[in-house]
């Protein structure tokens, strides 16, 4: 896989903001909440390398790396990681600069289930400060102090993950939306045949955008339970005004939560640019949710609640924050993934043909709905997502805060270190998954659902660690059931519909931003499946 630069490695390296700025936001910082149990008296402890013969270069060494000429300059996160693998091996430290954590970078998946198993009942992932400092300290009005999953620490997150658990990892009860999901992504196929040129079957649009506008219409019909009209020709004005926000508000998160800035303390002209978007984000969500509410007082006959009205009987406060994350994290995660997962599949036509043979048995007539029962069995569909995920997690690297001393690959790290796993390199590994660059569903079907097709009965690692594109453990993504359900279904629909091929003579390219996000030539070609003889 290959990625182009987009911002100078130095810059997403030194971002990682200290969470003690979590003092200024009111929260408890990732200190307070480290588990202060000694382990130092253990003796794989004692018997361990001290964490200072970590290898890897000091603060002005690094910085050095990265001038021109040095060894760093102008590379992309992920080849900064590859080249500092190589100088340094499987295991490195990178100096915590201004006032931030080191970081231990990793390639062991011993270390990552010894990070994960003690990550304890809160575990640590530092993340995008400037939600809580909007939800907290600008908007306690409409928050009530209350910051969100992805920026909260501690109880805090505990208290807002258990409320929120039941409503979004369950699976039967996102499977609910399935009717309307499936209506999105019927409507979706219908703007790309027209959008379709009938001579060459190339799209006359960007599939990319296309697929933003996809993902926007899933995700904020689960989270608003409105239908935003995205797709036709004639959406909502606020819903265009707040899917074109959202789109900026990903450029911004990554400008003053990931890159280094002076915001904490001085709010910059961009910065308040920033409030401002997210001020019309929150009042456009508000009201989507205030008539949502009506509706839900008009019509509380009903039998099965939908998302919304099950997390505002939870709290309103917590309804509103969280449908604000699911659209904030659930739409570019989702539209990346699931170019990704096209791209494998249009790069290897006879697994689509085999894909296709499945989704015959589950939609025979292309016309029909997807339900519960039609999508119940669907092994290869599944196989196939995962092992496109595989190949390309979109978040190449998962990040814990450790909340005790761990001893990792044989040296002491230190609680409050953050720990940096690079599953992404692994589960691109032969060692762990064989003939690892090719893309291979079989490897996760049961043999005897593989049956000849299994080119290689190894191929699948036997460790749960090294594979793990969604996180892990209590903390693990909370829209994974939505994601998974999102991309099931439009695959289904696009792929019973057409054979597609992928045209570039270059591999799929990535830009590395708070995701991995698929960037420059994305050119499919669309030939319906009526009259293409499939290639076995
Ligand atoms: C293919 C699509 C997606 C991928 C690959 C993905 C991946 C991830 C990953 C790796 C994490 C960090 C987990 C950890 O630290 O252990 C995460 C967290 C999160 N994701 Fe997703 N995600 C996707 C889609 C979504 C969607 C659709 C939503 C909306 C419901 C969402 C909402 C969140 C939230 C709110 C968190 C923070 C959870 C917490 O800290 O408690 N994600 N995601």
């Amino acid at each position: 896989m290959k990625t182009v630069r987009r911002q100078s490695a130095a810059h997403q390296l030194f971002n990682a903001r200290d969470l003690s700025l979590g003092g200024t936001l009111g929260q408890q910082t990732h200190l307070e909440l480290l588990d202060k149990s000694p382990t130092r008296t253990d003796e794989r402890w004692q018997q361990a390398m001290s964490y200072g013969e970590l290898p890897g270069p000091n603060g002005w060494r690094m910085l050095s790396y990265f001038l021109p000429g040095g060894k760093l300059h102008n590379t992309n996160l992920i080849q900064m990681n590859r080249r500092l693998r190589e100088m340094y091996g499987d295991i490195y430290r990178l100096p915590g600069l201004m006032g931030k954590p080191d970081v231990v970078f990793t390639y062991n998946p011993e270390d990552f289930e010894l990070t994960y198993r003690n990550e304890g009942v809160w575990p640590i992932r530092i993340g995008l400060e400037s939600f809580s400092y909007y939800r907290k300290v600008k908007r306690p009005d409409v928050f009530g102090g209350i910051g969100g999953l992805v920026s909260e620490q501690g109880k805090d997150w505990a208290d807002i993950r258990n409320k929120v658990n039941p409503v979004l990892m369950k699976v039967q009860n996102v499977r609910q939306n399935l009717p309307q999901l499936d209506q999105i992504a019927k409507q979706f196929i219908d703007k790309l045949e027209s959008q379709r040129d009938p001579e060459t079957h190339l799209l006359q649009a960007d599939f990319h955008d296309q697929l933003k506008n996809w993902a926007f219409e899933s995700i904020s019909f689960v989270a608003l339970n409105t239908r935003m009209g995205l797709l036709s020709d004639q959406p909502d004005p606020n819903a265009a005004r707040l899917a074109k926000h959202m789109s900026d508000f990903f450029n911004y998160s990554f400008q003053y939560d990931v890159q280094p800035s002076i915001w904490p303390y001085y709010k910059t002209r961009g910065f308040n640019r920033f409030l401002k978007t997210y001020d019309d984000i929150t009042e456009i969500t508000t009201n989507y949710i205030e008539e949502a509410i009506q509706r839900f007082e008009i019509d509380d006959g009903r039998k099965n609640k939908c998302v919304l009205e099950q997390l505002l009987g939870l709290n309103k406060q917590v309804a509103v924050v969280m449908a604000m994350d699911m659209l904030m994290a659930g739409i570019d995660t989702t539209s990346s993934a699931f170019v990704t997962i096209l791209y494998h599949l249009a790069c290897n036509p006879s697994k689509q043909s085999q894909l296709r043979r499945e989704l015959l048995h589950i939609l025979p007539d292309s016309k029909g709905s997807l339900t519960d029962e039609s999508t119940k069995n669907m092994p290869y569909l599944r196989a196939c997502i995962k092992e496109g995920l595989r190949i390309t997690s979109i978040t190449p690297g998962n990040f814990r805060i450790t909340t005790k001393d761990l001893v990792l690959s044989g040296y002491q790290v230190p609680r409050g270190t953050g720990v940096l796993m690079g599953v992404m390199e692994l589960s691109n590994s032969d060692e762990y998954f064989a003939q690892s660059a090719d893309f291979i569903p079989e490897r996760w079907l049961k043999a005897d659902i593989a049956g000849d097709v299994l080119a290689c009965p190894e191929a699948r690692t036997r460790n749960p660690f090294v594979y793990l594109p969604f996180g892990f453990g209590p903390r693990t993504c909370i829209g994974k059931r939505i994601a998974e359900l999102e991309i099931e279904t439009l695959l289904v629909r696009l792929l019973r519909r057409y054979h597609v091929n992928w045209l570039p003579n270059a591999p799929l390219q990535y830009e590395s931003t708070i995701i991995l996000s698929p960037c420059g030539d994305i050119r499919f070609k669309f030939l319906p499946v009526e009259g293409v003889r499939e290639s076995l």
